[in-house]
């Protein structure tokens, strides 16, 4: 009996959303069962994992500079797969994803999967209510859950060769370091929202106002606060947020590797 495993980090739920379409439209197709490992919570993070050959691991995961997020790499490496058919989700804030797609592959390809199908999805972007508001759409889902279809003919064929995808080696420069802190208006409400999302439990749970060092700038906190109170106000933050408003407003669309 096959399984599909869906796998993902996402601090502000967009890739959560299309990985778990993806992996939905495997399901339904291939009539097994789904399971579901969200590795934005730290302790999920820090787990070992290891994949068979009867399963099918659908990853997602947000692209940071064009990369896979740094907070994930190390995790990654600690996924084991054992001839296990992998599908990535790599979703963007509608600028550019890079060699986030060519960097998931060969973190899982050196971990024993067999990448045979990538997609670069688009999400609202983490740093602007603006960009690509509102997706991953209906539109968005029902492709990823469509894309979900295409692979499990492909399994269901056995066609279980390596794909190529988008990219180049070596891969674009990491971020460089911004030790920036999100900040909390009067609003807060000490709901503790923000505390429960963020991915680096860096927000102390009794006094959301508290931030430890050790974030990394993911918005969780921003976009989940019910009353809008923490926002990020870096320079660099905002310098970016004014350049993706300015120049990335243009719808894009998901492309697909089979
Ligand atoms: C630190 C950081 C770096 C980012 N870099 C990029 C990028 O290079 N290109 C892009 O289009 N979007 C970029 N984004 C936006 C996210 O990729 C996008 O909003 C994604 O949908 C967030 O995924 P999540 O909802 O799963 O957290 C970046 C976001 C953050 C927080």
């Amino acid at each position: 009996m096959k399984r599909v495993i869906v796998m993902y980090f996402s601090p502000t739920g967009t890739s959560g959303k299309i990985a778990g379409a993806i992996a939905g439209g495997i399901s339904q197709a291939m009539d097994c069962q789904l399971e579901t490992i969200d590795l934005t919570e730290p302790e999920v993070r820090d787990r070992e994992y290891s994949f068979s050959d009867q399963d099918i691991l659908v990853l997602g995961y947000p692209v940071y500079a064009g990369r896979v997020p740094e907070v994930l790499q190390a995790p990654l490496r600690r996924v084991k797969g054992n001839g296990t058919s992998a599908v990535l989700a790599a979703v963007y804030g509608n600028r550019d994803y890079e060699d986030a797609l060519i960097e998931g592959q060969d973190i899982l390809t050196e971990g024993g999967f067999s990448v045979i199908g990538a997609g670069a999805f688009i999400g609202e972007h983490s740093y602007s209510k603006k960009v690509a508001a509102g997706r991953p759409d209906g539109e968005d889902l029902a492709c990823a859950k469509r894309f979900g279809e295409q692979i499990s003919d492909k399994l269901k064929n056995s066609q279980l060769a390596a794909i190529e995808v988008k990219g180049n080696r070596p891969y674009k420069d990491p971020m460089p370091d911004m030790p920036f802190l999100p900040k909390t208006t009067d609003a807060c409400t000490d709901c503790g929202i923000c505390a429960d999302k963020c991915p680096m439990q860096v927000i102390h749970r009794d006094d959301p106002r508290i931030v430890d060092q050790g974030c990394i700038l993911c918005s969780a906190c921003v976009k989940s606060c019910p009353v809008d109170a923490k926002y990020i106000a870096a320079e660099p933050i905002v310098k970016i947020r004014g350049m993706l408003e300015t120049k990335f407003m243009d719808r894009k669309e998901p492309e697909l590797f089979l």
